[in-house]
């Protein structure tokens, strides 16, 4: 086992035997543990007033404010993991691709990836095309103390959405067409981003990411049978490519109940559910041996504090049974939640679960 993976290595005892990731390895946990997608961002003032003025690609590559960013969440709320603050398309625009994420939009790609000479466009990652990732790491690394940090990437089909699409989309017309019309070059694009993603994955945890997420957000767009030939191969790549470092590996995506087992056996310990399925159902259907993340639906924050504490423990009650349980969002956390929302949140499923 690898440095990061043993509580001999790099990595502080206490980091090791942290909540968070004890219930990734299926270990008892003294509570349950909780992060949010997208904790660090918007719905903080204190993040909205770091952010002033600055690109969002851009204050991604300045480490000391990375570093600020994701810790805001970790300070307010109390939660049991910190995630480095990045977005999926960052190692793309560092390999070259002119791409940008537009305020209320999403990342927008100038010259979609559409032909076979488009591919030559993604050349591999090395580490000194992400450095300022590996500053900022070892910045919070040495800031968070024993709270474990999670690094993350986006999986090659829902980077591949963006890249032929062009920007977001709800339909995936121009992906899905590659993906049933050409099914050749459609593999040679996962199987680049596949590379991409596992280079930029190994950065984050040599300079000491604790686990990994791969988010394939948008993948519940696709059938089971075609998720299993056209995008499973590459995701596994991906794992495969970090198992050896013995960090949890997270997978998430939205819409994905048809999937929930195959993501699992493309390599992940740790399989993310909406909220669209509940986590005793979710477990039946990834089965033994995986720990589930989930799952509370991020509109219920907007609602009263008891639909708010009575859906948590709905959510709860149905983790109860299983043989590791990271509590999260069924998405990630919408930009006008009330950040004390999230920190009643926390408190609420730490009492609840303290054992
Ligand atoms: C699909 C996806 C993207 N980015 C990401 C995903 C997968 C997660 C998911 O499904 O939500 C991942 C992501 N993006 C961001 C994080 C930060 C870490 C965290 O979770 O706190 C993470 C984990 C920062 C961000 N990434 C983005 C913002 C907002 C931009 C800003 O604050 O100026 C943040 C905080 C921009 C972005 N980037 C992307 C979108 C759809 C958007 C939102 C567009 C908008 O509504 O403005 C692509």
């Amino acid at each position: 086992m690898s440095a990061n993976g043993s509580p001999t290595g790099q990595q502080p005892t206490a980091t090791y035997d942290s909540a968070f990731l004890k219930a990734c390895r299926r270990e008892p946990v003294p509570h349950t543990p909780v992060w949010f997608m997208r904790q660090a961002g918007r719905s903080l003032p204190e993040y909205r007033k770091v952010r002033e003025g600055i690109p969002m690609l851009e204050s991604c590559m300045r480490p000391e404010l990375v570093c600020e960013i994701t810790l805001q969440p970790v300070r307010r709320h109390n939660v049991d993991a910190a995630i480095y603050f990045s977005d999926i398309v960052v190692p793309l625009k560092a390999i070259g691709i002119d791409l940008d994420i537009k305020p209320g939009v999403g990342p927008v790609v100038e010259r979609p990836v559409r032909t076979r000479a488009d591919l030559a466009r993604l050349r591999d990652l090395t580490p000194e095309d992400v450095s300022y990732v590996t500053e900022a790491i070892g910045l919070l690394t040495r800031e968070l103390g024993p709270t474990p940090l999670i690094g993350f990437a986006g999986a090659p089909f829902t980077l591949a959405s963006y890249l032929v699409e062009g920007g977001p989309s709800r339909t995936y017309e121009n992906a899905k067409a590659m993906m049933y019309g050409d099914p050749e070059l459609w593999a040679d694009l996962l199987d680049r981003l596949a590379d991409i993603t596992a280079a930029f994955l190994k950065v984050q945890i040599e300079a000491g990411a604790s686990a990994v997420q791969l988010f394939d957000s948008w993948v519940g767009a696709l059938a089971p049978a075609d998720y299993r030939r056209s995008v499973m191969p590459a995701s596994a790549k991906v794992f495969q490519a970090v198992a050896g470092y013995g960090v949890p590996r997270i997978h998430f995506g939205v819409g994905t109940g048809e999937l929930l087992k195959l993501m699992g056996e493309a390599g992940a310990d740790v399989v993310g559910v909406d909220w669209r399925v509940p986590l005793d159902e979710a477990a039946r259907r990834v089965g033994p041996g995986r720990a589930l993340q989930g799952n509370l639906d991020p509109t219920v924050l907007f609602s009263t504090r008891e639909a708010v504490e009575a859906r948590t423990q709905e959510v709860l009650d149905a983790a109860a049974g299983l043989e590791g349980h990271v509590f999260n969002l069924g998405h990630g956390v919408l930009p006008a939640t009330a950040p004390d929302a999230l920190t009643r949140l926390v408190d609420y499923v730490h009492t609840q679960t303290a054992r």
